[in-house]
């Protein structure tokens, strides 16, 4: 790994939408992502990622606010770009605001945001989240006119969406990753800090955790799905051994 080239930690976002799927099944409070927030920060984790979506089959309303009190790790609050989640964001000011792209009947955040075919409604958004004090970031497909589009609406931050990288083989994943290095880089040079998620485990991560120019991971569904083999600790602390073996 170029050292010059590498920011000097790759920080590790931890996920915790899917203990909220599991407390939901049953209607109850049990498990609770506060407990989770607070788990992922003992394990020196470098901040709290949570999705509430607009169906709030996960995360919900109180749910922010609770995790914000429970840890002073930073808040990666994903949200869709509607006029419901920004009054929502600029209540709760996040340390950082994720715009994702929000399908109901998807199963889960299936691509990338479109930044380059949602200028005009995305604008005012990222405007209003910025002026709050909250970092904005974009979570958006590892496409050259995405980064244009981020360029164009002052992101200091875009996610990259690693879903197709994790669910391709052989030469398809290859080619995948190359197209996330090569968009991170594209980021890094315009000043954007590339970010990238979605569908990580122990097996793929550490490619993606290779390229130099990333400054995070959000990771959820695979270490909570983990967790309950070996516990949230053990598999933050070993997704944390991953990453690190590969800079
Ligand atoms: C945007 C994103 O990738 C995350 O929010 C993550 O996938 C967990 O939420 P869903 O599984 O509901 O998409
Ligand atoms: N933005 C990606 C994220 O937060 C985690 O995605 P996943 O690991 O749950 O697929």
């Amino acid at each position: 790994m170029n050292a010059a080239l590498a920011p000097a930690r790759l920080r590790l976002g931890v996920n915790i939408d899917h203990v909220a799927t599991v407390r939901n099944a049953r209607g109850g409070d049990h498990p609770d992502p506060v407990r989770a927030a607070e788990i992922v920060a003992a394990m020196g984790a470098d901040g709290i990622t949570a999705h509430l979506r607009e169906d709030r089959r996960h995360i919900r309303d109180e749910d922010i606010a609770r995790i914000q009190a429970s840890t002073d790790l930073p808040l990666n609050f994903e949200m869709a770009a509607t006029d419901e989640m920004v009054e929502i964001a600029l209540r709760h000011r996040p340390h950082a605001a994720c715009i994702v792209p929000e399908r109901r009947e998807e199963r889960t955040t299936e691509g990338g945001l479109d930044a380059a075919g949602q200028h005009n409604r995305l604008a005012p958004i990222v405007a209003r989240l910025s002026d709050a004090g909250i970092r904005v970031s974009l979570f958006i497909a590892p496409e050259p006119r995405q980064i244009e589009a981020a360029m164009r609406l002052k992101a200091p931050v875009i996610e990259l969406h690693t879903g197709e990288y994790a669910h391709a083989d052989g030469e398809q994943r290859a080619a995948e990753l190359k197209r996330i290095a090569d968009m991170a880089a594209l980021a890094a040079r315009n000043g954007i800090e590339p970010h990238a998620g979605h569908g990580l485990t122990y097996d793929n991560v550490q490619a993606i955790a290779a390229i130099p120019q990333l400054a995070e991971l959000n990771i959820g569904h695979y270490l909570i799905g983990e967790a309950i083999f070996t516990g949230l600790g053990p598999a933050v602390l070993r997704m944390r051994e991953l990453m690190d073996a590969a800079r």
